[in-house]
């Protein structure tokens, strides 16, 4: 009988999932695999929440394959090593998986591509991580151009979950870790279809721009796969259509910017001096700058996972520009901390607050008053008062007026360079 293995990676779902429907449709038998590697769980952007949530997501595609009679192979090691291994076990011709766009991926499956046509296993990209092709567009550094040739891009058909999988018997399935879990959210194509179904879009224009209401709270359940990006572009439009193309542009940029991971997208910012000393980083990531908005924001990131997108604006702005720390420094503790932390939309977001990445906008339009954001988005005091009740109490570290001169001096003398 013929068999293709399916690589999940990060499309942790039985619904609408390219490869999954292409091996289906080509071959007679799937063994469904999942590879923890080593790399990823320890390496620079290492999270115990995101691993918490992981888990769980990989626990509920279990269940949703066992559901039709299928399971999850679950390997520890690289997949470049575990994948050939698999596929001679169970004599797969094939494997399926869907492209991606961080330097760690692309080189990943690279090396796995050539590792498989090596033992005459034939690997078999598919899209599926994105709502379009994002790679068929020629490179963008601007959101509104990019996104009318987005909007233009051919969709994919939206697929169900597929009825029934057979796997070959005898299959050594392998446990999934377990972890105590951090953060309010579970992970699993369960819990993301079921907050996917209960997003009502008519409170989102005014969720955005209030911190106290929740928005979609989506991010992790696409991070991870849980629900196809695609498939919820189909059940929306307005502003909330235009935050998902978002998601595609920062991954675009860094699929056609790898260096960007590691270095400012406009250049002549590398050569920012950063002024700022350990201390004030330590204060920031406690949430003890006496900024009550800063504060409740670093807060709620390390009580929850998760960040109201205007919080995150208004602390990584006042890291960078009120206390001239690197962004990659906030680009990091934010990975570690996000459940939906995510290389290319941490990456993108942290280089466009900081004046230094895609997008840009004269540097005195970029600066963020923490108190006017305040006022602004926490009008009853409901955020801070929920997450940082004492800040107010705390001498304020640095005067956001002097600190805004600083950053203008210092970015216009990187330019100089
Ligand atoms: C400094 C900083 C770091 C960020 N890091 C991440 C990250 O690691 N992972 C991540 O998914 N988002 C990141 N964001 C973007 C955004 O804040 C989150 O996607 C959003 O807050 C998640 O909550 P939600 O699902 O309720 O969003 P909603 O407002 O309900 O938006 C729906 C979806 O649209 C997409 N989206 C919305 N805003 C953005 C945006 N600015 N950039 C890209 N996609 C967007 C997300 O996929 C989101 O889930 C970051 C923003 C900033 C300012």
């Amino acid at each position: 009988m013929s068999t293709a293995l399916v690589w999940f990676r990060r499309d942790l779902r039985v619904h609408d999932h390219p490869p999954l429907r292409a091996a289906l449709d080509q071959f007679e038998r799937v063994v469904p695999v999942f590879v923890l590697d080593p790399r990823l769980l320890d390496g620079r952007f290492e999270s115990e929440y995101r691993a918490s949530f992981l888990f769980d997501c990989l626990k509920d595609l279990r269940e949703r394959l066992q559901e039709r009679g299928g399971n999850l192979v679950v390997l520890t090691g690289t997949p470049e090593q575990e994948l050939p291994r698999l596929a001679h076990e169970h004599q797969a011709t094939a494997v399926f998986f869907a492209s991606d766009v961080s330097p760690f991926a692309m080189n990943r499956d690279k090396r796995t591509e050539e590792a498989l046509r090596q033992a005459g296993i034939e690997p078999r990209r598919t899209p599926g991580n994105f709502i379009a092709d994002i790679g068929k567009l020629k490179p963008y550094g601007v959101f509104s151009p990019f996104w009318r040739a987005w909007k233009e891009l051919p969709r994919r058909d939206v697929h169900g979950a597929p009825r029934k999988i057979t796997t070959p018997p005898g299959l050594t399935v392998g446990t999934v870790p377990t972890a105590t879990r951090r953060g309010d959210q579970r992970g699993g194509e369960t819990a993301g279809r079921k907050a996917m179904l209960a997003f009502d879009p008519n409170t989102y224009d005014e969720a955005r721009v209030r911190l106290d209401r929740q928005t979609s709270r989506l991010s992790a359940y696409l991070h991870f796969g849980c629900i196809s990006a695609r498939e919820l572009e189909t059940r929306h439009s307005g502003k909330y259509a235009r935050q998902l193309a978002w998601r595609d542009f920062y991954a675009h940029v860094l699929l056609h910017n790898p260096r960007n991971t590691h270095h400012a997208y406009q250049e002549d910012y590398d050569a920012l001096e950063w002024e700022g000393t350990d201390e004030h980083f330590d204060a920031w990531r406690e949430g003890r700058t006496g900024y009550p908005v800063v504060d409740a924001g670093m807060r709620q990131l390390a009580e929850t996972g998760w960040m109201h997108n205007r919080a995150r604006l208004i602390t990584a702005s006042f890291l960078v520009k009120d206390l001239h720390i690197d962004w990659r420094r906030g680009e990091q503790h934010f990975m570690r901390y996000l459940i939906d932390g995510d290389v290319a939309q941490n990456n993108g977001n942290w280089q466009w607050i900081s004046s230094v990445g895609v997008d840009p906008a004269p540097l005195y339009r970029r600066f963020y008053n923490p108190s006017l954001q305040q006022a602004r988005h926490d009008p009853d005091g409901v955020y801070v008062n929920t997450w940082a009740p004492d800040s107010q109490t705390i001498t304020p570290i640095v005067d956001h007026a002097t600190e805004r001169k600083r950053t203008l001096a210092a970015y216009g003398r990187a330019r100089d360079t």
